[in-house]
Formats: C-alpha cells, structure tokens, sequence
C-alpha cells in the first residue's frame, strides 16, 4: 500500500553534552553526560504520524557516514519508508550540538549539511509517493524552494498540504501560504511571519486571520499549555481549542508531535470535523515524543514552561 503521509524534510542528529556550565571562548569543561538522538523537524513529525499507526514516506537527505546509516535505521526501527532517504558524500549528515548546564540554558549550533543538499531531482524521483499520498508535510529545515516544490506538486495532485513554517522566516514566499491548505505555527513562527507578537488567545486569533488573508485556508496557533487556535476560510471565528493539564517535564518536540499528529488525523479520519482532530493533537502533544533523549536528567536541568 502506498505511503498515506509524505513528509519532505529534515534529519538531524543532536549531539547533547551535559555539564556544570557552559564553557566561555577557548575554554575546555568536563561534561557529565553526553547522549545522542534523532532530530530534525521532518524526520520527528514522520514518526509520530508512523507510531500512530500511519502508512509514511520521509523524502530527505542524510550523509554517506555513520549518522546517516543509523539514522536510516531508526526510521526503518519506526516503520517509515525510506524508499527515498537519499546518502551524499558531499555533506555530513545534519547535526545539532548541544551543551545544556545544570541550570537548563543551552548553547546549540545546527549544521543542516546534506539535509540542504535534497533537491528537485530528488522530489522528482519520489514524485508518485508525494502525489499519491493522502497529506504531504513540509517544513522549514530543508531549503525553501524545495519545499515550496513539494508543496506545489502535492497541490496539483489534489493531495492535502501541511505546511510548518518552522524555523520562521520573516520574508517568506507568498506562495507558501497559497499552496497550505493546513498552515500550522506556534507563537514565536506566528510573531516572525506577522509582526504580531502572539501573548494571548486574542493575538492569536489576530494572526490567524491575517495568515488567512494572505491565502491558507485553515490556521492553527500552538500555544504550548493553552492548547492552539484555530481559524478557517469556512469558519472564520477563531476557535480556541485547549489541551488538557499535564505536569510538563519537558516539551521538547511537542511542536513536532502536534503536526505529525495532525498529518495522521488528516489522512485517516479525513470526515473527523477539525475541532476534534484538533483536541485529539494537543493530547497526543502533551505526551513528550523523544524517547531517545533521557528525560529524567533533562527535566531536572530543564524549567518547563508550566
Ligand atoms: N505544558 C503543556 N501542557 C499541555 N500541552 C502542551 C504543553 N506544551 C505543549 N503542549 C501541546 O503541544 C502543542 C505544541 O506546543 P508548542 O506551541 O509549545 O509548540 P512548539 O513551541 O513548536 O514546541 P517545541 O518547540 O517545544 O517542540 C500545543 O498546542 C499543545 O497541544
């Protein structure tokens, strides 16, 4: 059976030391800690659509190297396709190095390598997966225009489009919003895309609708422990939709998991009247989704947002 959920995006390796605190320019510290997992916006959204039961296809670009192979691996452990996970030797494989001190704050550098390598001809070679799926994903990790492309291609298929403008861009293509039929932002991407700084559930339905204007026919706002809010060319009063009380430890990748729970919902209950996908993705978010991150030693370093 053909993939239902095509996400065309990013892997990224973290690479995560824990110590006392951060070093300064030149200085060498003692971590305590030191773990590796799988990140990258496109590869996180592809798995929690695949481990709630979806049939998925992540279309992306890894290195010819170690992290490349197992991060091949961990798809495959996941039940993703990879039928079109491409390996280049002429970039290493996405990474994100990550210190984080005792007291939570972290410095990170990203180096995105082959993930900016994926490329037209790979979206063409992976085309009767994208316009045979039932939702195709696009983020914002992997080039642009690329991802405008698949995003462009699935439309013309008549296939549904998810679009997470993350990391934001302040002066993204108009097409972008055109081309989502679902466009899917938290505050911060809302606030860069609109110059509206998003504080409460009102700012919120105020960017909505501005994202509206500019072509999306649906919007949803993640407020991470206020749930989200929804905005629709069909019902154009913002909908507050709120999640329900967890303890947060650690909200890393809820963002990730809201998306790639909506694509799941998308593609499978496609009747299911958007409130309720909706209600049913800031469940699924509140549950933290990298079970290869340590939890216990993070949220002790970590403040939650709560
Ligand atoms: N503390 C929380 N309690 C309950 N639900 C939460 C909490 N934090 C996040 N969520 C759920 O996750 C969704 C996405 O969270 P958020 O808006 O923080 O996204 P994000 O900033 O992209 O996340 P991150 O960058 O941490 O992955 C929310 O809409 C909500 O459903």
């Amino acid at each position: 059976m053909a993939a239902q959920v095509a996400v065309v995006g990013s892997c990224v390796t973290d690479l995560v030391s824990l110590t006392t605190r951060l070093p300064r320019a030149g200085e060498t510290v003692l971590g305590q800690k030191f773990f590796t997992g799988f990140g990258g916006k496109g590869a996180n959204q592809c798995v929690q659509s695949a481990r709630l039961g979806a049939k998925t296809s992540l279309i992306c670009k890894v290195g010819n190297d170690s992290f490349g192979n197992d991060y091949i691996e961990n798809l495959k452990k996941n039940g993703v396709s990879t039928a079109f996970v491409g390996q280049t030797t002429e970039a290493a494989t996405g990474t994100a190095s990550i210190i984080v001190n005792s007291e939570g704050q972290n410095v990170i550098v990203i180096v995105p390598g082959a993930n900016l390598l994926l490329n037209s001809e790979d979206l063409k070679r992976a085309s009767d997966v994208i316009c045979k799926a039932k939702v195709v994903v696009c983020q914002l990790e992997i080039s642009p225009a690329v991802s405008l492309e698949a995003l462009k291609m699935a439309r013309a298929s008549g296939v549904k489009t998810l679009f997470n403008p993350a990391p934001a861009l302040a002066d993204l293509d108009p097409q972008f919003y055109t081309h989502s039929d679902v466009f899917c932002c938290n505050e911060t991407e809302a606030e860069i895309l609109t110059g509206i700084p998003v504080g409460n559930l009102e700012d919120a339905g105020k960017v909505g609708r501005m994202l509206l204007e500019r072509g999306c026919k649906l919007v949803v706002v993640t407020l991470g422990a206020e749930g989200c809010v929804m905005i629709s060319v069909e019902e154009p009063i913002p909908k507050h939709v709120p999640a329900g009380k967890v303890r947060a430890v650690d909200t890393t990748g809820a963002g990730d998991s809201f998306v790639g729970a909506l694509a799941f919902y998308l593609a499978y209950y496609p009747k299911l009247p958007m409130e309720e996908m909706v209600r049913k993705c800031n469940c699924i978010a509140s549950v933290p989704t990298s079970p290869s991150w340590p939890r216990k030693e993070l949220a002790r370093r970590c403040p939650s947002k709560e």
